[in-house]
């Protein structure tokens, strides 16, 4: 097209035997057009990362009509984050909203508040949560000159408003729980400003694995707790997991991660279930959120959740089973032989777990009903229970489980397919 249109022009300035004019013409327009069209763009991208940087600036520099600021939201949530250097801010309109937050959900919990003063200074640092840090601390209450130990939840450094809801939330969610006794109670809390405490009861000496490891030990007794255990143990101990999920199932509700590690477990062999998290999931939610499920490590989960279907108060039956297991063998990981990952694999082979060797064939029994593939197939866990009863009546008494492996806690998580992490508070008890 150009090249035709080129000879009227030529013709025009230039004699058609001027070869040099029509060079020069065509020079003109295969150099200096191309150069304008970079140039142009150029120009044009300049612009558009201009924009886009103003904009990015802008964002993060919001808000308020007072223009910029970033400052600390309160005396606590400006303390130097420990051992970082850094500190820890809140925007300006986070904070605010984090103020007016509390102000409104702290009537509600009027009975729940207590007052800080009560509380000692902090003792020792039990586990860092998924949902604030615990702690072991005393409290003194009017009713008794002795102070009293407590677990405080605490939550320091929020990231933001959502986990201050969030940690409100879960107070609620005890409060609408109310109280049994296989349950972690709630003792009270302080919400007034941050940092936000929870105060739990402390169940001491602590969490069922670390019990169970300790069984294994020469150990005579601590905390007036014998480490020995029977049959007949595991099964009382059984029964009250099977109360506290009971209980749950009739509030329409499931734990999510029934395990040893989630149970405590007190001096008399009275238990209780702490870890609900998920619990309080399934109550604001409705379900388990994929993130959370993923958490959970993957040798205690039904077929259904690791198929990431949703999940039921049977699937906690099936955790249940592991549950024996685990106390059957003093705290052995389940499926030794099976890495976590192929655990699915396994089980639609239609296989579950061998007999062990300690497990005599009534309980072993109680573990298969809770492994069924079908959920429909499971007892619920009053059912379960009932048969936990008619089991302990010719369960024996007197012949105490023995393992004689010390278990390694790093190679145990490795096989079971949990975080050491989260294996912390075991590794003070042992
Ligand atoms: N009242 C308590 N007494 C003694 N130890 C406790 C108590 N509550 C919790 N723990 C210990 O702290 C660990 C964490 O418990 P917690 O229920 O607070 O978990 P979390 O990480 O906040 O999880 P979730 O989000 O499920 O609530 C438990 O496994 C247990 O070892």
């Amino acid at each position: 097209m150009g090249e035709k249109g080129h000879p009227s022009r030529v013709l025009l300035e230039c004699s058609l035997s001027d070869k040099l004019c029509v060079v020069r013409e065509q020079q003109y327009e295969v150099i200096i057009v191309p150069a304008l069209l970079v140039g142009g763009f150029l120009i044009l991208l300049a612009i558009i990362l201009w924009l886009f940087i103003r904009g990015q600036r802008s964002q993060r520099q919001r808000p308020g009509p007072k223009g910029t600021a970033s400052v600390p939201a309160s005396r606590d949530l400006s303390q130097e984050a420990a051992g970082q250097g850094e500190k820890v801010l809140l925007p300006l309109k986070e904070t605010s909203s984090v103020e007016s937050f509390l102000r409104a959900a702290t009537p509600p919990l009027a009975k729940l508040q207590l007052p800080r003063e009560q509380l000692s200074d902090v003792l020792e640092k039990i586990y860092d949560g998924s949902c604030g840090t615990l702690y072991h601390a005393m409290m003194n209450t009017r009713d008794d000159p002795k102070p009293k130990s407590v677990v405080l939840k605490v939550l320091e450094e929020p990231t933001g408003l959502q986990e201050v809801q969030d940690f409100i939330g879960r107070i609620q969610f005890y409060q609408y729980l109310g109280k049994h006794r296989n349950l972690v109670q709630l003792e009270g809390c302080c919400t007034e400003r941050m940092p936000l405490y929870m105060v739990l009861e402390d169940v001491v000496p602590g969490d069922l694995l670390s019990f169970l490891w300790t069984c294994r030990r020469d150990v005579m007794t601590t905390y007036g707790l014998l480490y020995d255990l029977t049959e007949k143990q595991i099964y009382h101990i059984g029964k009250q997991v099977l109360l506290a999920l009971e209980f749950l199932q009739n509030k329409n509700l499931f734990h999510g991660d029934v395990a040893a590690r989630n149970i405590l477990i007190q001096s008399d062999l009275t238990v209780k279930l702490c870890r609900l998290g998920l619990a309080y999931e399934v109550h604001t939610q409705g379900a388990i959120s994929s993130a959370r499920t993923s958490a959970v490590p993957l040798k205690w989960l039904a077929p259904e959740r690791l198929l990431l279907r949703p999940a039921s108060i049977r699937g906690d039956v099936w955790s249940f089973g592991v549950l024996l297991y685990e106390m059957v063998t003093l705290g052995a990981p389940p499926y030794p032989e099976i890495p976590p990952t192929s655990i699915l694999q396994y089980l639609q082979r239609g296989k579950i777990m061998k007999r062990p060797s300690s497990c005599t064939h009534a309980m072993y029994n109680i573990m298969k009903c809770c492994w069924h593939w079908s959920e429909n197939r499971r007892p619920l866990p009053g059912e379960l229970r009932l048969r936990l009863e008619a089991a302990s009546r010719s369960a024996n008494d007197q012949a105490v489980l023995q393992v004689p492996e010390l278990v390694v806690p790093e190679l145990y998580a490795d096989v079971a397919g949990i975080s050491a992490e989260s294996l912390s508070y075991s590794y003070t008890v042992l």
